[in-house]
Parts: structure tokens; sequence; C-alpha cells
């Protein structure tokens, strides 16, 4: 059994982006990251200081707006189109979930799709379907990198993604096809959900529910990615995946924490360089 290494895998990538950011320094060509986030969401907080720490570690600059909780959508807006007008800005990224009275769709769609780093826009996920040169979503993206580098062939492959989400198990699916998986979609309606999944050669999981998937879920000999992240009581983390009942039935799978999450961080990086060198002047 392999234990896939995702803060390994994502330090090789953050380092491969490190030296592409110092050659297009050494041309003149810096690059910077807009953060946004509203409110304090201490989980959200840890991301976005996180993706500080990480842009700070490859040499792309952030320049970061904590917006009170009250921010209005006028305010927010005023400040994605400041954003989308600065040559200097590159990549916009928009922490979500979003305090409740703001309309999350009306500011992704705001956001320049050419600064698009979280490969959230529409024209981002029409190009991402369509297999146009365009930003992928950073968690799905880190999760084929993950099966690449540890060498899982995805090629013919029966793929299972449980979870629909806009922003994981919807565009997971279409990179897993565009790897030529063959890939099933399951979400809260589906019917046999366990006899769904241990069909699944590679069982990727989203669904936000704590240790939801056993080993009664998995094939003997699948590979299993978790995608999700629980904090409890004593602020130990844990995925959608039961790790120590799953485990031993697969030949590799993710942990959590040290999978899936800092990935995601990994591939916002490497899309706010692809933004440089596809837009930048
Ligand atoms: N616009 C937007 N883009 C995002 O990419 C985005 C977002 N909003 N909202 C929240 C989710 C979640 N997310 C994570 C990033 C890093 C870790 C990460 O680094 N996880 C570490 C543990 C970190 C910890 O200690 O909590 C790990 O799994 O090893 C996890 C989750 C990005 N997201």
């Amino acid at each position: 059994m392999q234990i896939i290494d995702g803060k390994k895998i994502s330090q090789e990538i953050k380092d491969e982006v490190k030296e592409e950011v110092a050659q297009l320094k050494a041309e003149g060509k810096d690059i910077a990251l807009a953060v946004i986030q509203v409110g304090a969401d201490p989980a959200s907080s840890v991301y976005v200081r996180n993706k500080k720490r990480a842009c700070e570690y490859v040499g792309i600059e952030s320049v970061s707006y904590e917006l009170p909780e009250e921010t209005t959508q006028e305010e927010l807006m005023a400040i994605v189109d400041k954003c989308n007008k600065d040559p200097k800005i590159n990549g916009i990224l928009v922490q979500l979930p979003l305090p409740k009275h703001l309309d999350e769709d009306e500011v992704l769609l705001a956001i320049d799709p050419k600064k698009d780093v979280d490969g959230f826009h529409p024209v981002s996920v029409g190009n991402m379907v369509i297999g146009e040169k365009g930003f992928l979503p950073c968690t799905p993206a880190g999760v084929i990198q993950l099966l690449k580098r540890s060498g899982v062939e995805i090629d013919g492959k029966e793929c299972v993604v449980v979870g629909r989400s806009n922003i994981v198990g919807k565009p997971m699916a279409m990179l897993l096809l565009r790897e030529n998986g063959t890939v099933t979609i399951c979400h809260s309606h589906t019917k046999d959900l366990k006899e769904v999944c241990k069909r699944a050669d590679i069982l990727v999981v989203a669904i936000g529910k704590p240790k939801f998937i056993d080993d009664s879920y998995v094939k003997d000999g699948a590979v299993v990615i978790d995608v999700g992240i629980h904090r409890n009581e004593n602020n130990k983390l844990c995925g959608d995946v039961d790790y120590d009942k799953v485990a031993p039935k697969t030949t590799a799978i993710t942990p959590v924490p040290g999978g899936v999450g800092p990935m995601t961080i990994a591939m916002l990086m490497k899309n706010c360089v692809e933004s440089k060198k596809l837009f930048g002047e």
C-alpha cells in the first residue's frame, strides 16, 4: 500500500513554479495574486494564510484584501473590478464560501477570465469541458497531478467520483474523463452508492461528511483519493474517508492532512504563472 504524499508532491510542484517565477522575474516580469477574503471564518483564514505563505515561497506577490463580514455586494464588486483593471494583478482569488448575504455567482462571473486562477468562471469551466486552454480548478487538477506523479494510470480505468459540487465533483469527473477514465458521478440521490463505489479502480471522495466512506465501499486494490477536510473538537483533521479502515484495502490512498489540501495551493501557484505567461504584459 502506497500513501500518496501530497505534501511532498506539492513541494515538488512549488519548486518547479519557483524556478519559473525566477526566470520570469529575470525578464522583468513580476507576478501578483489578489486574495480577497470577506469575514473571518477561522478555516478560511487558515487557507488564506497558507496561500500567502506559498506565494512568498515561490516569489509571487500576494495582495490581500481582508474585508469585514458586513461588506456589501457593491463594495466587493468594486474591489474585483479594481483588480480586473490593475495590470499588475495576474490572478484574483475570492475565498469561498462568502457570507450568506453576498451573491457568489455574481462575484465569480465578474472576475476577468484572464485572471481566473481558481478556474471557477463559466468561461474557464467551458474551456475545461471542451479541452481548450484555460485555467483548471486547483483541487481537481491537483488530484490529477497526485495520480500521475504517483504512477497511477487513469486511462481506461473505472473512476468513481462521489460528490457533484461545481468546485470539486463536477470538474473532477471532467478531468478524469480528459485522461480517458471511465467516469461515474455519484451523489445524494444515487441508488446503491456502495455498489457503485465498489466498482471503482480510482475512487475520489468529495462529499463533505467526516469518515463517511469505510472499507465496505471500497474494492480490494483500489486507489482512494480523499478530498474532504474536517476539523473535530480537538482541532484534529480528518477526511470523508475512514482512513484506518480503508487504507489496508487499497493500493494507494491520500491521507488528511497531507494529501489533496496542499496540492490545491500548489496548483494555484501554477495557475498564477500560467496567467502571466498567457495574458501578462
Ligand atoms: N476561492 C477559493 N479557492 C479555493 O481553492 C478554496 C476556497 N475558495 N475555499 C476553501 C477551499 C479549501 N481549500 C483548501 C486549501 C488548502 C488546504 C490545505 O492546505 N490543507 C492542509 C491542512 C491545512 C490545515 O491545517 O487546516 C492539508 O490537507 O494537509 C485545504 C483546503 C481551498 N479552497
